[in-house]
């Protein structure tokens, strides 16, 4: 099949077309909202965040560290980590029926963090992470989201893409008669190519591509079927997180990544996903489940009601979840 005919299922896949409309961008420099201590081993659990979810950082010496199950520690430090993605008082509605979704979300994410939203089933939790890669179902209706420096809600989801944002969705579509190995390469090759590099050849991509493989601890088989097609749903989330670290993202939206893994595909997906993480790059998880969160060590979590994040904090607020569930957190 000729690479012009297979370019839009590329396309359709990575991200489909937005009808987000453009908000006003917020400069990088805002003010103080909250403090939150930072030390070499994270955050301070004596500390308790406010509600606000942006937070800017100490103006001292900040480390973030995170430990990944099977890679070592991660440390990543500056005197300010850059600030990734910004969203700012985000609204959106669902485009059809204007139904109001997403109720005014606040959040900052720094390279190097890892931050996790929870949240009750209906919260909006995949509805915000469809509207940051702009998924067509969702109009924003008010806010503004920068990513990297550049206003978000004015590019296409292509543009987002490029630009190095990257979600694997909860339930990741199959595309019949493209093989897993073309659909990669040419996605690959597509961000290298808006980024001014030069393109790779099957033989030099194939070299590339195999110790990911084996980082995701994936049979090679899987290259030549169709895109999800047959994929048992472990299958289609190691595949997922080998898009993702083909693409090299600056920032990874994780929906549900964890959910119909049994132990050792959680494993194998979490060491995997702590093996790409870097000083520059950042996740943002979606999960119902503390496990999850035993493997990938978040910096922050969140938790999202009604549209909007109502709290922030570290592991203390899932272990707080875990045993009293969301009434409590909302009452608190
Ligand atoms: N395209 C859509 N059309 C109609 N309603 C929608 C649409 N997308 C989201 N919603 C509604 O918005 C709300 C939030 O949905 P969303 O899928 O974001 O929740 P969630 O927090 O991810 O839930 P879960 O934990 O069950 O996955 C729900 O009430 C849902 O029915």
């Amino acid at each position: 099949m000729a690479m012009a005919v297979r370019a839009p299922l590329v396309r359709t896949f990575l991200l489909s077309p937005t009808s987000s409309s453009p908000s006003p961008s917020r400069p990088l420099g805002a003010p103080a909202t909250c403090s939150v201590v930072r030390t070499r081993r994270g955050i301070s659990s004596s500390r308790r965040l406010p509600l606000r979810a942006n937070c800017r950082p100490l103006p001292t010496r900040a480390a973030v560290a995170v430990d990944s199950p099977g890679t070592g520690s991660r440390e990543a430090e500056s005197d300010s980590p850059n600030v990734l993605l910004e969203v700012t008082d985000l609204t959106a509605v669902v485009a059809e029926s204007k139904q109001e979704v997403l109720r005014g979300i606040n959040l900052t994410i720094r390279e190097g963090e890892v931050h996790a939203i929870m949240g009750k089933n209906g919260s909006g939790k995949s509805t915000f992470s469809k509207v940051l890669v702009g998924h067509p179902d969702y109009e924003v209706t008010g806010g503004s989201v920068i990513f990297k420096g550049e206003n978000l809600l004015d590019m296409d989801p292509e543009e987002r893409s490029h630009a190095g944002l990257f979600m694997s969705f909860q339930s990741p579509v199959e595309i019949p008669g493209v093989s897993n190995i073309d659909f990669l390469q040419m996605a690959f090759n597509s961000r290298r190519k808006k980024q001014g590099l030069p393109e790779l050849s099957p033989i030099e991509f194939f070299g590339f591509l195999d110790p990911k493989l084996s980082a995701v601890n994936m049979d090679p088989k899987f290259l030549n079927r169709n895109v999800n097609e047959g994929f048992s749903g472990g299958e289609k989330k190691r595949n997922e997180i080998l898009q993702l670290a083909v693409l090299e993202a600056d920032l990874a939206i994780l929906d549900e990544i964890d959910s119909g893994l049994d132990v050792d595909a959680l494993q194998d997906v979490a060491k995997a996903v702590n093996g790409l993480l870097t000083p520059k790059n950042s996740v943002l998880m979606i999960t119902h489940y503390r496990r999850l969160l035993d493997y990938i060590k978040p910096t922050f979590i969140h938790i999202m009601d009604y549209g909007s994040i109502i709290k922030t904090g570290d592991i203390s607020l899932a272990e707080q979840l875990e045993k009293q569930g969301y009434r409590a957190i909302s009452a608190a």
